[in-house]
């Protein structure tokens, strides 16, 4: 193994203490501390692992967490009436819906539903507009937390050849944005594409978000290449990620590991969106750049 691995999980604990450490002054303007609303709809293992571990990295930052767990038969209205009243809500600034949803509930109903501020996993579409036309908006955390990794690992990112691997709403496509947006040179490759290890080859940097266990392989890449593996897959073996770790490690320069990478950043990047949003629905400035 050649490859430096990129330690996502501490990233992550740097990023968490930065937002609790601007949660006091928050509080002292505002009177109350950001609230950060998650809805769980269903009884999904994976989903419920998550929404704990977010209501307890909430409570750590010194945030509130309000927790809904509706059960798996919550009609499509009843979601979107608790929406309706946490839009409403002063003390919430982030509403959180886990997807996937059951499957007789439309999520993009559900969703659009969301006050745009208070959408910090930046999946409406107002956000996604906001973010491919450069205004200021919520970013999806996957993807920021990819950003991240990358200019921590790389600096600035202009010029560099990216290469995203998957066009979903929630990571690729603003995965791709978000590099077009750093300057880099950027390919979206998915399911259709032609010789999709041809485009790799040249790639600087590579975000797999395909969703197939060791789908990437390393006599894809450029040796020296930054890859990203967003993926999580639950195999017999454990938690695995969208990239072959091994032969990957033994050509690209860096890589994230699974777990340990994306997936810490992904809460932790949703906590300062958290604040952010608090700083926006409450009037209080938050200096720029400081988070
Ligand atoms: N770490 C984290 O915080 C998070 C991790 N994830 C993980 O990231 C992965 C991707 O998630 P998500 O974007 O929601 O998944 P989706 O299933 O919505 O999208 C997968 C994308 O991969 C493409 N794809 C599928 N098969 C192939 C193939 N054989 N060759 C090329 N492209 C292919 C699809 O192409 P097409 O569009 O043509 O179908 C699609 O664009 C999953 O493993 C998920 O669990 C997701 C969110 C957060
Ligand atoms: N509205 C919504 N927003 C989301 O952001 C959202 C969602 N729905 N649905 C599901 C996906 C997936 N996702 C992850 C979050 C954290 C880890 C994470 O912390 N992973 C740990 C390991 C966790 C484990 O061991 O299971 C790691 O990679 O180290 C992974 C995946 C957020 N998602």
């Amino acid at each position: 193994m050649t490859a430096d691995i990129i330690d996502g999980k501490a990233f992550a604990a740097g990023l968490r203490a930065r937002v609790a450490e601007l949660v006091p002054a928050f509080q002292a303007a505002a009177g109350r501390v950001p609230g950060l609303a998650v809805v769980l709809v269903g009884e999904d293992p994976a989903s419920a692992v998550y929404v704990r571990s977010k209501g307890k990295q909430t409570r750590e930052c010194g945030m509130e967490s309000f927790e809904h767990k509706l059960p798996a038969e919550t009609t499509q209205e009843a979601l979107i009436a608790l929406v309706d009243q946490l839009n409403a809500d002063p003390a919430v600034d982030g509403i959180l819906v886990q997807l996937p949803l059951p499957k007789h509930i439309d999520e993009q109903a559900v969703l659009l539903r969301i006050n745009p501020d208070k959408d910090v996993d930046g999946f409406h579409p107002v956000n996604a507009g906001r973010l491919a036309t450069g205004l200021h908006g919520f970013v999806p955390c996957t993807p920021l937390g990819c950003l991240m990794l990358l200019e921590d690992r790389l600096g600035d990112l202009t010029g560099l050849d990216a290469v995203v691997i998957g066009r979903s709403n929630i990571v690729g496509k603003p995965m791709a944005a978000l590099l077009t947006r750093a300057s880099a040179t950027v390919t979206i490759v998915h399911s259709r594409t032609r010789n999709l290890p041809h485009y790799l080859k040249h790639a600087d940097i590579v975000v797999a978000a395909v969703g197939r266990a060791h789908f990437v392989k390393g006599e894809w890449l450029k040796p020296g290449a930054t890859v990203i593996d967003v993926g999580i897959n639950r195999t017999d073996a454990g938690l695995v990620g969208d990239v072959d770790f091994d032969s990957a490690a033994s050509v690209a320069g860096a890589i994230t590991p699974v777990p340990g990478g994306v997936g810490p950043m992904t809460i932790a990047c949703l906590l300062r969106n958290t604040l952010v949003a608090a700083h926006r629905n409450a009037g209080v400035a938050l200096e720029k750049g400081v988070i």
